[in-house]
């Protein structure tokens, strides 16, 4: 196989200029190539939709049981033990994935949407009851997940205020051990701890997550000492995700009144609306997968062993593949972005976080009719999420 020379980039996809602003680094990346290869770690990147899509297709060549951030499992011990849905491979990868892909079914979800759209009307009616200004990211992004998540996996309320830094931590370390890692790090083993023995038995409510995830271990269907790992992945890919991803629609409406104007009289686009959010501003934006063999892409070869860093965002701004991509349209069908992944590690939760943004956008929208942005926003930065700090708004 004839490798031909690979454009190379010293840039740092992690450090603050890029995560502060990512689009024009994705841009770069794009036009030069299928891949490029990033010097300062070694690692394999993709940006255009193609090469991104096809890679989270291919499981084989592109494994994610070598972990799927920066650090390489064939070499380096893993900081937790590695989750059975996204750090794993069929067939160790299967029954997990088909226990938890059947309790967080549409149809499982039903029984949720009452109680979750009481919640959200209960929290907006208490919102807009102290004011017309608040910041959206502590008051609704974050709030509404909190209220309704963790009661849906049944763990007890103590301590619950670890979820964020928890999922903070575990988002950062896909990424290089830099500031962003190195200033957590020494509460990640009392947070661990503290996720750990969430995931226990006689801890769950029983009708929760939780709960059916160790019935599924009673029926045989993934053994009990699986079970707790599961339980895992619920609280640390279920919480962070949804409130960054509730932030960004909310960022996206407060931007564009005709799309609000339009929601409140199409209640209905409220799900495409959260996809098309998830498109453009894709919360989780990257992804690692290792190479299982010299693996061809376009006219470069990946060698054996190497880490290939897939930008879903970027591939959710190819233009190769979206009309005006850069632009938040409720016109547009988003079905095919990248922003929960492809594939057998397709995000299992996206039907709970869809139902989250139903309700709380419908609570909102059937309260006010207009939300603007108050006051200067501030990113949060972190090595996987696209994240907001700060959203200042204004209700009418
Ligand atoms: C809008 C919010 C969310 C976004 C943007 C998101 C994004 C993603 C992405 C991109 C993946 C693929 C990872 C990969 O290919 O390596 C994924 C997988 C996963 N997600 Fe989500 N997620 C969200 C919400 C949730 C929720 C609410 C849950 C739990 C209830 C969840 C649980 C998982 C799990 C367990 C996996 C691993 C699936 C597997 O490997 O088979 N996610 N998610
Ligand atoms: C959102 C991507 O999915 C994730 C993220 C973090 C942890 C896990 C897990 O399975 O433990 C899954």
């Amino acid at each position: 196989m004839t490798a031909t020379l690979l454009p190379t980039s010293d840039a740092d996809p992690f450090g603050p200029e890029v995560l502060e602003d990512p689009l024009p680094f994705h841009a770069d990346l794009r036009d030069a190539g299928p891949v490029v290869h990033l010097s300062r770690y070694d690692v394999y990147a993709m940006g255009r939709y193609e090469h991104v899509h096809a890679a989270l297709r291919d499981w084989q060549g592109f494994q994610s049981g070598a972990g799927v951030g920066l650090s390489n499992f064939r070499t380096e011990p893993p900081w937790r033990p590695p989750s059975l849905l996204l750090e794993s491979d069929p067939p160790r990868h299967d029954a997990p994935r088909r226990v938890l892909a059947g309790i967080l079914a549409p149809r499982e979800l039903r029984r949720l949407r009452e109680r979750w759209s009481a919640v959200a009307d209960e929290l907006v009616d208490a919102l807009l009851a102290a004011g017309d200004e608040f910041d959206a990211v502590p008051k609704l992004a974050e709030a509404f997940p909190l209220r309704v998540f963790p009661d849906a996996v049944g763990i007890p309320d103590e301590g619950r205020e670890n979820l964020l830094p928890y999922g903070d931590f575990l988002f950062n370390a896909f990424g290089p051990h830099n500031d962003l890692v190195a200033a957590a790090a020494h509460r990640a083993p009392e947070l661990g701890a503290w996720v750990n023995a969430q995931c226990a038995r006689d801890v769950l409510a029983p009708d929760g997550f939780g709960a059916r995830i160790w019935a599924a271990a009673d029926r045989g269907e993934i053994t009990a000492e699986q079970a707790p790992l599961v339980v895992r992945s619920l609280l640390s890919a279920g919480v962070d995700t949804t409130v960054q991803a509730l932030a960004t629609v909310l960022h996206a409406f407060a931007t564009h009144p005709e799309h609000w104007r339009r929601l409140r009289a199409e209640p209905q686009l409220a799900r495409v609306a959260f996809d098309e959010a998830i498109r453009w501003g894709s919360p989780v934006q990257t992804f690692f997968r290792t190479a299982t063999t010299d693996v061809r892409v376009g006219d470069a070869v990946i060698p054996d062993g190497k880490k290939i860093l897939m930008f879903l965002a970027s591939a959710n701004h190819d233009p190769r593949r979206w009309t005006d991509p850069e632009a938040f349209d409720l016109s547009r069908d988003p079905s095919g972005h990248l922003g929960f992944g492809f594939g057998i590690h397709q995000c299992v939760g996206q039907h709970v976080a869809r139902l989250e943004a139903e309700c709380l956008l419908d609570a909102l929208a059937r309260r006010v009719a207009t939300i603007e942005i108050a006051g200067p926003t501030r990113r949060h930065h972190n090595n996987t999420m696209r994240a907001w700090g700060s959203l200042p708004m204004r209700v009418g």
